[in-house]
This record gives C-alpha cells, structure tokens and sequence, in this order.
C-alpha cells in the first residue's frame, strides 16, 4: 500500500474513533446495533466495500438498515457483484475492521490484507459503490460516515442512491454489473412489465372472476410503503390500498410490519375488524419481507397468517404445475429436453406441515441456517431454487442455464406452436424469471407474483390458506449472559454446547405430540432464540416456556445465581 493511501486512510479513521468497550459482529444480516454507536462501524465497512469492488472489479452495494429492528436501531449491510450477501470469505475482515480499537491497528489490519487478497489499489480501475438507506432518520448521518470510508480509499467512489428498499439496492448492483440499465425507474418498469406479462397469460376461465380484488397492504411506516405507492400507480390490473404507508404518523415497526404480524399473530396499527375475510399483506422496516394474512370475523384480534412457508409453497406449487406443462409432450429422444432440476429451500423454523405438504408435493426439501446468505447459496444450486423464511424473506431462483434454454425453447415453441399451452408455460417461466428479484428476496416483486399466481390459479386468498393447516408453533427469545457460548449443528436444529443441554430439550420435547423444538444464538440481536410446536397452541407455548427456562438454567443469568 503507498504511504499515501497510508496517510489518508490514517488521517480521515482518527475521526471514526470505535466505541469502547463494544464487541461488534457481522452477524446475520449485516452489522445491527443502536445508530448512536454505528458511526466507526459503517465508516469501515465504506472502506471494506472499496477494497471489495476493487478485488471484484465489479459494482458493490451498501445498504444501511435495521430491517425490522426499532427505528432508533440501524447497520449496514454489503451487496456483492450479483446482488447477494457478501461473501462469508470476507465476513471475519469485517468483524476485524469494526473492532479495532485504533487507526494504527485498522491501518495495519487493511495494509496486510491487500496484500493477502492481492488487491489493486494501483488507480487502473474505479470501485464504484452504490449506497442506499431506509427512512431511519439516522441514516442520512451514517451515508456520510460510508461515504468517507469509501473516499479513504483511493480510486474508489460512492453513489448516493437515495432512500431504497434492500432489495432495490440489490437489483441496481446486480443490473449495473450486468451492463444492464439500473435506475429505480428500470426496477418498477420491470417488475410491472414482468407482472402484466404474467396478468396476460392467465387462463381465459379466471380472467372474469373479480371477485376478491382487493389487497391492503401494511407497509411497516418504512420504505416498502412508499415504493408500493409509485409501483401500484404502474399496475392497472390490481386494487391496492397502501396503509402505514411511512407518510403518516406512524413509527418504523412499532406495532406493524411483517415480522410483528408474523410473530404475534395479532393485528397491526391500522387493520381490524373492518377488514374482515378481506386480502391482506404486511411488509417489513426496508421491504424485503412479505407475509400475507386476514382477519376473522371474530373480534379476537388474532390473524390468520400467511407466512413465506405458504407464499414459497404457492410459488412452489405453480413453477411445478409450469414445467409439467412444458416438458408434457416432449419427444424422450429430442435433443431440446431438459428435465430441470427444482428444489426447495427452508430453515427450521419452518412450519413443519409445510415441510410435508412441499415433500408430498415430490419436491425435494432442503435445510440450511437461518438467514438469507445460506438460503440464496442453497438455491443458486438448482436449475429452479425456491428459498423461504418463514418470516417472509425469500425469492426464485433461475440459473443461467436453465434461463437460456428456457429462452430457446420458447423461441422454437413460438415457430412451432405459437400460442400452445406448452409455449405460454414457458412465458411464464420467464416472465417469473424477471419479476422475482435474482438478487435477493424482495417483498413487492413477492407481492406481485402472489397476486398473479392467485389469478391464475383463480383462489381466493382462504383457498390459498387451506393448502394445509399450520401446526401450532411459539417463539421465544431468552436473555442470556454469552449467546455465543451455545454451539449448534444441522442446520441449527442441534445443540452442541453447552453440553447436556440438547439432551434436556429432546426429554421436553418427547412429551409433546407432534413434538418440535430448538434453540440458536440470534445473530441480529442480543438473545436466544426458542422455537417450539405442538398439535395444540397451548402445548407449542408449554413446550417453548420449558425449553426458554432450560436455556435460561444452562446459560441465562439463573445460572449464575
Ligand atoms: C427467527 C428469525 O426470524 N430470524 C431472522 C433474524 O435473524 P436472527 O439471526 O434470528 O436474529 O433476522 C434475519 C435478518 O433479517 C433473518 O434472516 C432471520 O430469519
Ligand atoms: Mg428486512
């Protein structure tokens, strides 16, 4: 590294002094903590997301978000060339940055590793990094701070892309390294040109039925809210009615939003009664989630949720039900078939009765760890890779593979027998292919493909719903005093260590029918996570207080006492 760099990156760090007495780590999704510590924090990963772009001599990403944390929370999170989560192969560089209590050792940590990674800091070419933030109000202060890390390195330069949903960001890193066009304008114009593609190609028999037409949407007082109200305005097939639209009084994530619905189960600010049987869905604090739900007719305030297990079931159900069509009367000796290889991600805490209604589909389920980063790289293994949280966070992936003999394929169905139902199939794919956001999972292009899947299906959102009937499940989270000192395995499902816990949580759980429970460290928030179902609600939430008390023994501050 030239002692100029050297100078600049020394000179401008000792304003980014790190907060004391503060472990920080990549986590998740990203680092999260209060805004008022995040200064030092997104100032250096400004810098990592130079280095970054340099080493990949692509477009990088940088988004600051706290998702679905509170408004006073925020972090920031890197999007690599295609749009997915940073590579794990740098994550331990970046809980190094953060950490370092001084210039002197952030200099020496960066020094050492442009040299390992090999990375040109020699000007022959520009990094170039997109930045995006939500509506938190300490964003503005945090895009400075990742603009100066981003100028300490020379050779490197941010673009301000505004206030964006994730997975926007995601799409515009991912459209600029394909040389494609990737404004915001670009973004809605695909998404409501892929939707009216698919509106087109539904069956004549569904197109007259109007019934259930209606959708309100709760965008979580955040991003997606806003974004909806300009995409809905480019969409002249659907009624939506955009509530907690971030425009009123409302705060980010306080009571609304996908990850309150999705975990209390009750009805957010802004929904009630009035909303009976109507068709609801509820977005989170930087739009990358989406669950769907109603409202009972009988006052409880409860909801019936939607959650990603069913929005990915749907998905699941209809790209099924398309590629039998396509490959029905294919010739077994033809050069052009391609039996394309679907699979279907999850995390364990997914529902199991989706788990068995996708196996009983014949679909092949896999399971990885939570968080988005394990799933994407999962499902980019397939032809087709369908990945879901059941909070709602997932999307459809395509390989180019596939996509290009997709392409041809249609192209020789357009010669042969244009307008079969062979050859709409294969629109429709495509179409698919275009709306679901490749990057990372995104709530409105979720949206749009649910809504056009129930059209084509001709459901209402209760059919939707009746596919199968969720177990009954509780979540819990348990302060303790050192997350990190539980270790899992199998995708999580498995504790390791503390020794004698795992044991303690399989005796609790053999006295349940339908018996399931785990428990893992968060990697978004200072706490452990318990996971629990049952045949019966009352026996979900039984068998969550004991394995949250069995958590709280082996680790919590009871077993300190
Ligand atoms: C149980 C749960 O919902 N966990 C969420 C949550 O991660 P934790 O590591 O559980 O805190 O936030 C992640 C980022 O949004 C999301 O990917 C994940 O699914
Ligand atoms: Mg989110």
């Amino acid at each position: 590294m030239e002692e100029e760099q050297k100078a600049i990156l020394f000179k401008i760090s000792s304003h980014f002094p790190s907060p004391q007495g503060v472990k920080i780590s990549y986590g998740t999704a990203g680092f999260r903590a209060d805004a008022s510590i995040l200064q030092s924090t997104v100032y250096r990963v400004g810098i990592l997301s130079s280095l970054r772009s340099l080493k990949t001599q692509s477009v990088i990403g940088l988004m600051i978000t706290a998702s679905h944390n509170k408004v006073t929370d925020n972090g920031i999170k890197i999007a690599d060339p295609s749009g997915e989560m940073l590579t794990q192969a740098w994550e331990p560089f970046a809980d190094q940055l953060a950490n370092a209590s001084d210039p002197q050792l952030l200099l020496q940590l960066i020094s050492e590793f442009v040299t390992k990674e090999n990375i040109p800091l020699d000007g022959t070419w520009t990094g170039e990094i997109l930045v995006g933030r939500d509506t938190r109000p300490s964003g503005a202060s945090l895009l400075e701070a990742a603009e100066q890390g981003i100028g300490s390195v020379v050779g490197a330069v941010a673009l301000d892309m505004g206030i964006l949903t994730t997975p926007q960001l995601h799409w515009m890193v991912r459209a600029r390294n394909k040389g494609m066009r990737a404004t915001e304008l670009d973004y809605f114009k695909q998404l409501s040109d892929s939707f009216r593609c698919l509106m087109d190609l539904i069956p004549n028999k569904h197109k007259l039925n109007e019934t259930d037409d209606k959708l309100v949407v709760d965008g979580a007082n955040g991003v997606g809210g806003e974004k909806l109200e300009i995409l809905k305005k480019m969409l002249d097939s659907l009624a939506i009615e955009v509530r907690n639209s971030g425009k009123g009084e409302g705060v980010l994530n306080e009571g609304v939003g996908a990850d309150y619905v999705q975990k209390e189960k009750v009805t957010q600010h802004g929904f009630g009664i009035e909303d009976v049987g109507i068709r609801c869905a509820s977005l989170d604090g930087d739009g990358d989630r989406l669950v769907y739900f109603t409202v009972p007719s009988n006052s409880s305030g409860d909801i019936d949720l939607i959650d990603g297990d069913k929005i990915l079931s749907l998905f699941a159900l209809f790209i099924k039900e398309q590629l039998s069509i396509l490959n029905k009367e294919v010739d077994k000796n033809a050069t052009n078939n391609y039996e394309a290889c679907l699979g279907v991600i999850q995390t364990a805490y997914a529902n199991g009765a989706s788990t068995d209604y996708l196996k009983q589909l014949g679909l092949e389920v896999v399971f990885t760890q939570t968080g988005v980063k394990y799933l994407h790289e999962k499902a980019s293994q397939y032809d087709i890779g369908i990945y879901f949280e059941a909070n709602g966070h997932g999307t459809i992936l395509f390989s180019e593979c596939f996509l290009s003999w997709l392409d041809a394929r249609n192209n020789e169905l357009s010669a042969i027998s244009k307008g079969s139902e062979q050859q709409k199939a294969a629109l429709r794919l495509l179409a698919v292919s275009n709306l679901i956001n490749q990057a990372v999972g995104d709530a409105l292009s979720g949206l749009l493909l649910v809504e056009a899947i129930l059209k084509h299906m001709g459901w209402s959102v209760h059919r939707w719903s009746d596919l199968y009937q969720d177990l009954p499940s509780r979540q819990l989270k348990v302060k303790v005093v050192d997350r990190t000192a539980v270790v899992t395995t199998n995708a999580e499902t498995v504790v390791l260590r503390p020794h004698g816990l795992q044991e303690a949580i399989n005796a609790e759980t053999a006295k349940y029918t339908r018996g399931r429970s785990f428990i893992r460290p968060s990697g978004t928030e200072d706490v452990i996570r318990v996971y629990a179902e049952a045949s019966t609600q009352e026996a979900a939430d039984n068998l969550a207080n004991s394995v949250a008390e069995l958590a709280d023994q082996f680790l919590g501050y009871g077993s300190n006492k």
